[in-house]
């Protein structure tokens, strides 16, 4: 196992010799639990590279702009929502991350709070997390029995059987629905649809149903945890550092007024919040330490024999630590990002999305979904400590929940709305 712990090598070996460094590992529970036809955590292959082509043709920088519109409805909705039940906020996140990747994945509108597509995604998630622990996947090699686990009993995450059934849901439901809104004729454009349609004619992908029922479903579960899990640091943030809230909210009043919520136009003009936007990235880096690569043939590096086969974990926390480059690490300075002139700077934090051939291709998405929810909660909430009964302050704890992305537990907080919105997004109250 090999880790990367700086910038300079990450970019020698995972960028600049990513034609060897591009692979993943064996997963030994990923194909009797079912996980067999995702693209995060596939071999270098060519089936692999069917799954990257539908995936980056959908959602590469210029053609995420025609989802603008899903992430305009769907953070609205968010708004609304956070105004009526505010302690409510993890739910409100991960609605909001599910209907942005749902819409635009399978063209589905999370309409209530108990959606079966992401209730499915949610216990998939859930299962996925326990049996991808080191420790775990030991435990089955060792003991194969474990895969019959009755699900009654409290080890009962480990049947296989109920773990293959809740992936196929996952992959199959949204594909279902699909597959009814052709026959009906009531489709609109979509991440699965426009892919199907272009490359059943193109006959570039063999199978392509299935290559495209699989990265659909890469992107729905690789993008739905990442963004809720940045909703939750940012919040963090905000919270604990509040003159940075503020100045953020004073950048938007000044730029986009009080009677509209901020739109994506208004992007440009709004350099601090595009601060907060790097730093929430860099603070806590969602995927610290990212999806390991692997090495597909031996190399000489620097003096280090690298075998064929080797573990490459690109350590992005240590990246986000690197003291010269961010100096006093871990305090939240978005002031950091921004030049004497008070212009943005070139970084922009691209290590939290990984490297090479493998670098996270919903970044484009998540970068468009993510901004406009921040600005919206920022312009339409303030957001502070929680005080009890007495007005006393309550006492905040932040825990962190690990797996393979790590956000915060839900901590008290005080969403205050500043204004209520109608179904336009302009302010009924003030
Ligand atoms: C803040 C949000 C996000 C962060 C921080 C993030 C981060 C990452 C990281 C670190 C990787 C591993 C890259 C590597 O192996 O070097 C990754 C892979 C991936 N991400 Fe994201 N991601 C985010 C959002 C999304 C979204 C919204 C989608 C889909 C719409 C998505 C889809 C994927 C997929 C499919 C992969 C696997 C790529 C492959 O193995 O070829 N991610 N992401």
């Amino acid at each position: 196992m090999i880790i990367l712990n700086s910038e300079d090598v990450v970019q020698d070996l995972l960028e600049k010799r990513s034609h060897n460094y591009s692979d993943r590992i064996h997963l030994p529970i990923r194909e009797p639990y079912g996980f067999s036809q995702d693209m995060i955590f596939r071999k270098h292959d060519d089936t692999w590279r069917a799954h990257r082509r539908v995936a980056q043709q959908g959602l590469r920088a210029d053609a995420v702009k025609t989802f603008q519109s899903i992430q305009r409805r769907c953070s609205l909705d968010l708004i609304r929502e956070l105004a009526s039940t505010p302690h409510a906020y993890l739910h409100h996140f991960e609605k909001f991350s599910a209907s942005v990747i749902l819409s635009a994945v399978y063209d589905h509108e999370v309409t209530d709070d108990h959606d079966p597509m992401v209730e499915n995604v949610t216990t998939m998630m859930a299962l996925f997390s326990k049996l991808l622990l080191p420790q775990n996947s030991v435990l089955v090699q060792w003991f194969p029995f474990l895969k019959y686990t009755p699900t009654w009993l409290p080890w009962g995450w480990f049947n296989m059987e109920s773990c293959r059934s809740s992936v196929q849901r996952t992959l199959n439901m949204p594909f279902e629905e699909l597959e009814q809104k052709i026959t009906s004729g009531e489709v609109s454009s979509s991440v699965a649809l426009d892919a199907m349609e272009r490359f059943r004619t193109t006959g570039k992908i063999s199978d392509v149903d299935e290559v495209v029922k699989g990265a659909c479903c890469s992107l729905f579960v690789a993008g739905f945890e990442t963004t809720t899990s940045t909703l939750m640091v940012f919040l963090l943030a905000m919270l604990l550092y509040p003159n940075a809230q503020k100045r953020a909210q004073d950048e938007i009043d000044a730029v986009v007024g009080v009677d509209r919520l901020p739109y994506f136009e208004d992007k440009s003009a709004l350099p601090f919040l595009e601060a907060i936007f790097r730093e929430t990235l860099r603070w806590y880096p969602v995927v610290p330490l990212g999806i390991p690569h692997a090495s597909t043939n031996g190399d000489l590096y620097r003096g280090y024999d690298i075998p064929a086969g080797a573990l490459v974990i690109a350590n992005i926390w240590a990246l986000s630590r690197d003291s010269e480059k961010y100096p006093s690490p871990s305090e939240f300075r978005p002031e950091r990002f921004l030049d004497a002139n008070g212009n943005l700077t070139n970084d922009t934090v691209d290590f939290a999305f990984g490297f090479g051939r493998r670098v996270c291709v919903g970044r484009h998405f998540a970068v468009n979904s993510l901004w406009l929810a921040m600005a919206r909660i920022l312009a339409a909430f303030n957001i502070q400590r929680q005080r009890d009964e007495s007005g006393k302050l309550i006492e905040l704890k932040v825990e962190w929940v690990d797996g393979v992305t790590s956000m915060p537990k839900p901590f008290p907080c005080e969403l205050t709305p500043k204004r209520q919105y109608d179904a336009g997004g302009r302010p009924t109250l003030t």
